[in-house]
């Protein structure tokens, strides 16, 4: 089979690629086109996973579909943007059908529960790596972004940390563990779910948002820069899951919920008045710290005490000491 034939039967033929909202032409063409609402802005973003570094290979090509396109889409989430269409770069040792296959329902499964449809992309051949590119919509001036962070705010995530990062033994193999206590991990691992919905909730609320891709501490550090202030992380604050603290101990716990890095949860700040409104309508909303003046990320233990640890989280090219 090749190059389009491949295309042809592996992703223009697949469910997510027959257009809707927004997509004025799709897969086939030099371009795809786009159409955005009156008063709208285009929100764009890219994220590649290799083999190796972000999932482990060889995997069940159905979780991979799965887990790139969600990667990718979490950081429309982080933006408060209403998701549209994605791209798919490819590049792939050898056509195995049956791999394709099983990477494409699987990619197909998570277009449809987020509602994006694939408009292009491209194939080559190489080691294996995967470039998804998310389109959204945003009513201009609203997207959440990550400089608006205020002293006073509240700082938040929607969800539980570091079951991800705790699952990465089970993914590579280096453990076993019970079903009760493998299965919650895993299914973060492989099949992350971008919070569309807290996003749109927070338009209009939070200060500031992002995703948490590298570790609450690096990223927070990320809110903390560009909104010019200090962000307080409370260590007894943190959600952590049943099955984490069972597989790992409560002090492997916190270091994967705060530098382990894989959540894409939503990590953002809050002036303290949003809280018990979103709340009250079950947003998964906790308080994990605060934001104040000054700069960077302190993480403080039970009793105040400053324990930020050097290694904030996952960083590709850290120069080892
Ligand atoms: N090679 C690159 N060229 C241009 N911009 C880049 C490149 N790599 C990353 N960026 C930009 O740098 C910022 C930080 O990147 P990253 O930490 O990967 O964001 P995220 O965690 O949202 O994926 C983003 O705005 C991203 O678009
Ligand atoms: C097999 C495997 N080993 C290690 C990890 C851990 N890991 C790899 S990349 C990464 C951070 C996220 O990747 P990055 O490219 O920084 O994503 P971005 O911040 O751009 O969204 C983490 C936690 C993993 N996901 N899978
Ligand atoms: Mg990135």
């Amino acid at each position: 089979m090749g190059e389009f034939e491949l295309i042809r039967t592996y992703f223009a033929a697949a469910p997510c690629a027959q257009g809707g909202e927004g997509i004025a032409l799709g897969i086939g063409d030099d371009c795809a086109l786009l159409a955005l609402p009156a008063g709208e802005q285009l929100a764009v973003s890219t994220d590649t996973l290799v083999a190796g570094v972000h999932f482990a290979d060889p995997c069940d090509p159905f979780l991979l579909g799965q887990r790139s396109l969600a990667v990718a889409v979490s950081d429309l989430a982080a933006m408060g943007a209403h998701p549209l269409a994605f791209t798919l770069a490819l590049t792939t040792p050898s056509v195995e059908a049956d791999w394709l296959q099983r990477y494409a329902q699987g990619l197909n499964a998570m277009a449809q529960s987020c509602g994006v449809g694939l408009v292009g992309g491209d194939t080559t051949r190489g080691p294996l790596s995967l470039t998804l590119t998310v389109f959204g919509r945003v009513p201009a001036g609203q997207a959440l972004t990550r400089s608006g962070a205020q002293p006073g705010d509240l700082l938040c995530v929607g969800g539980e940390l570091g079951n991800a990062a705790g699952a990465l033994p089970l993914v590579l193999g280096q453990r076993t563990a019970d079903a009760a206590i493998a299965e919650p991990l895993l299914a973060h691992y492989w099949s992350p779910q971008p919070q569309l919905a807290l996003g749109l909730a927070l338009r209009g609320k939070a200060t500031a948002a992002m995703d948490i891709s590298d570790g609450l501490l690096a990223d927070c550090g990320h809110i903390a820069k560009a909104s010019a202030v200090r962000l307080v992380v409370e260590r007894h604050r943190l959600p952590l899951s049943a099955a984490l603290l069972a597989f790992v101990g409560e002090d492997q716990a916190h270091v994967a919920a705060l530098s382990g890095g894989d959540d894409y949860v939503l990590a953002f700040t809050l002036p303290p008045s949003e809280l018990a409104p979103l709340q009250a309508d079950s947003w998964p909303v906790h308080v994990v710290g605060r934001v104040e003046a000054g700069q960077g990320v302190t993480l403080l233990d039970g009793n105040g005490q400053d324990i930020t640890p050097a290694v904030r989280g996952y960083q590709h090219f850290r120069q080892t000491p």
